[in-house]
């Protein structure tokens, strides 16, 4: 970034204002333990359907938490034997991602500040938790860590991130057309959709 460059505001908004709210969880959101599943098969965190992709597991969690689980594959190395940091980043990225469904909000990554604590090595299961911490007018809050060795061993990853709510048209609107197209006709994906949008 050049010295003339304006720094804008986000660049510091990590922490929520004093006026921000504690998060809700819907009346509809899946009960704890359930599995999340996919929010659209062909992503590269949770897709069934992308052969590239983590294939990460979310889970409900209690109030406005969710819990992951990435197994870290051959295909995520940086270093010999050990993950990709922006691999790790988007694991925490997903797993953030997935508290939309305790929400029931279409919300995309705006900020998402990472540490990396531990080398990660493939082979490893890392096991994910994350909570919404505050909620500000479009803008929700939240944090997340990946634990190695077991849900209760050491902390390798951790971050912390602002979304930001959006609507369905922000997808249909800048999404490649053919992608766009495929996800509308299909009944699943619009149901999804549908589930995240309707607020109570
Ligand atoms: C049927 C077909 C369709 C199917 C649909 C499928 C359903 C899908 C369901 C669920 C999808 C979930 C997907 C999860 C995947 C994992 C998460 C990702 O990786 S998401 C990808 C990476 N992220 C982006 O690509 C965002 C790119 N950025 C943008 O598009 C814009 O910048 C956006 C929307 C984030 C904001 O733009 P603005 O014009 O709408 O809003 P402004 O006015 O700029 O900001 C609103 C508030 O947010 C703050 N804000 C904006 N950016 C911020 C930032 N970077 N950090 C902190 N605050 C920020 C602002 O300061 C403002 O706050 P103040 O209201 O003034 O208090």
């Amino acid at each position: 970034m050049s010295a003339a460059e304006p720094q804008t505001k986000q660049t510091t908004q990590l922490t929520p204002p004093a006026d921000a709210t504690a998060p809700v969880r819907h009346p509809e959101a899946p009960a704890p333990g359930e599995l999340l599943g996919a929010h659209y098969d062909r992503c590269f965190g949770c897709g069934g359907e992308q052969p590239h992709g983590l294939h990460l597991e979310a889970r409900a969690g209690e109030g406005v938490r969710v819990s992951a689980e990435f197994t870290v594959k051959e295909a995520h190395q940086g270093a010999p034997g050990l993950a990709h940091g922006g691999v790790l980043a988007t694991a925490l990225d997903e797993t953030l991602g997935s508290l939309n469904w305790m929400l029931h909000a279409i919300a995309v990554t705006g900020r998402l500040e990472t540490d990396f604590l531990r080398p990660v090595p493939v082979g490893t299961v890392l096991h994910l938790d994350a909570e919404v911490t505050a909620v500000h007018g479009r803008k929700i809050y939240s944090r997340a860590e990946g634990r190695i060795g077991g849900p209760d061993g050491p902390v390798a990853v951790r971050a912390q991130a602002v979304f930001i709510e959006v609507k369905v048209e922000h997808f249909i609107d800048n999404g490649r057309p053919e992608e766009i197209r495929a996800a509308m006709a299909d009944p699943d994906q619009l149901r999804r959709a549908r589930a995240f949008e309707v607020n109570p």
